[in-house]
């Protein structure tokens, strides 16, 4: 298969982990003999360094004929450090969803086998955890009308959120749900919220459609304790933009690090897949940053064009190369290699490793099995 890929690296740790994924991306091509083409445009502050705009127009254009974006990360201390900041890096990602249709964020959390005695959290209580979030991206508080007084001491984000964003995301989650374990959980505030309300409404109308589907419903502050103390009764998690944001971040305790977490966001004519994580800058150029939820992002892409050997060959690469302790420090203190020895380390497996096959026919992330 011949893939166009747009990569746009970013800020911090963006270009290294990209870098990662490129190679294990290139490895697929060599072993599998696709054409995967790449080319690079910036993005988030290291682009309004250049362009004073976060998505500059050329970007824009190069992402939508490309038939897949890969993402790095974007975001800059000196924004973060700067409320008053008019420009900012994160304008450009959330321009890039808006202008992509990007409307269905997937991001896929489960305990790693591996890393049980490694997690915060007690190995009893994460063991099995398999879900997957499905945040909704282009609408709700961070798309909203935004106002600062005059006199800087009255700030406002509104939130919206119209029935038709809600039944596409809604659609997309019952269906995910139907090819694992037939459940859905509506994650929202309905008790204060009215944009929450009609996710209630406009959700439970569109369940009738699905009958094997079992749905049920956590307001977020509840959900937020509830996948510390028993993530083991979500499958998919069904949710508006900012609550899938946290709750995201969250979840990725489950696996262990933030650093092993991958998202796909798809809209009806284009696809970027970027890790959860962000530019975490304190690590830019150190090569301490896990290149894993990158690699698997790029599993992810692989996925979305029906290459499902090849994205099951990189999910059991990352799983043997945890499997064996070749992994970055925020995994395991006493065992650290660096961002580019691990995606190295991935790469050779992928391409010598004659032992890295798969098991079953109906594969998907997560089926992958060394034999
Ligand atoms: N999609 C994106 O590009 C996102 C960008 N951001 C931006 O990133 C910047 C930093 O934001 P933070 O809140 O510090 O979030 P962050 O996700 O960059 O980092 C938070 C913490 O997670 C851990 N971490 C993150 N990525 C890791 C990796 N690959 N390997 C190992 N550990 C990792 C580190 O302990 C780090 O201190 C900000 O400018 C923010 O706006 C934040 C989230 C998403
Ligand atoms: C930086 C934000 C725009 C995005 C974010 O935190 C995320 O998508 O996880
Ligand atoms: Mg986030």
């Amino acid at each position: 298969m011949k893939l166009n890929i747009a990569v746009l690296a970013g800020d911090g740790i963006g270009p290294e982990i990209t870098q990662q994924s490129i190679k294990v991306l290139k490895a697929i091509a060599e072993r599998f003999d696709h054409e995967f083409l790449f080319e690079e445009a910036v993005v988030g502050a290291s682009a309004i360094d250049l362009t004073e705009n976060p998505l500059p127009d050329a970007t824009l254009d190069l992402c939508k004929k490309s038939d897949a974006v890969l993402f790095g990360a974007i975001g800059d201390p000196k924004y973060d450090n700067n409320p008053a900041a008019k420009v900012r890096p994160e304008q450009g990602l959330l321009k890039l969803r808006k202008e992509l249709g990007l409307f269905a964020n997937i991001r896929p959390v489960r305990a790693f086998e591996r890393l049980l005695e490694h997690s915060p959290l007690r190995p009893d209580r994460i063991e099995g955890a398999d879900m997957v979030i499905y945040r909704e991206l282009t609408g709700g508080i961070y798309f909203g009308e935004k106002t600062l007084s005059e006199d800087e001491r009255e700030a406002s984000d509104l939130c919206v959120y119209t029935a038709e964003e809600i039944e596409r995301m809604t659609h997309l989650a019952f269906e995910a749900a139907q090819k694992r374990r037939n459940k859905v959980t509506l994650v929202d505030k309905a008790n204060v919220l009215e944009t929450s309300r009609l996710w209630r409404r406009t959700v439970k109308e569109i369940a009738k459609d699905y009958p094997d589907v079992e749905l049920d419903f956590l307001y977020v502050d509840n959900a937020a304790m509830q996948m510390i103390i028993n993530p083991k009764q979500f499958d998919v998690i069904l949710t508006e933009n900012m609550f899938g944001d946290i709750i995201s971040d969250e979840a990725s305790v489950i696996g262990g690090s933030i650093g092993l977490l991958a998202s796909a966001s798809v809209g009806k004519e284009h696809a970027l897949f970027e890790p959860i994580h962000g530019s975490y800058p304190q690590a830019a150029g150190k090569g301490i940053a896990n290149p894993i939820a990158s690699i698997l992002s790029a599993a992810m892409l692989l996925e979305h064009f029906n290459l499902l050997e090849e994205a099951a060959i990189i999910q059991a690469a990352v799983d043997k190369s945890l499997e064996m302790n070749i992994c970055t420090s925020d995994i395991n203190k006493e065992s650290s290699y660096s961002t580019e020895k691990v995606g190295t380390f991935i790469e050779g497996l992928i391409l010598d490793n004659e032992d890295l096959k798969i098991n079953g026919d109906n594969l998907s992330l997560g089926q992958a099995t060394i034999i």
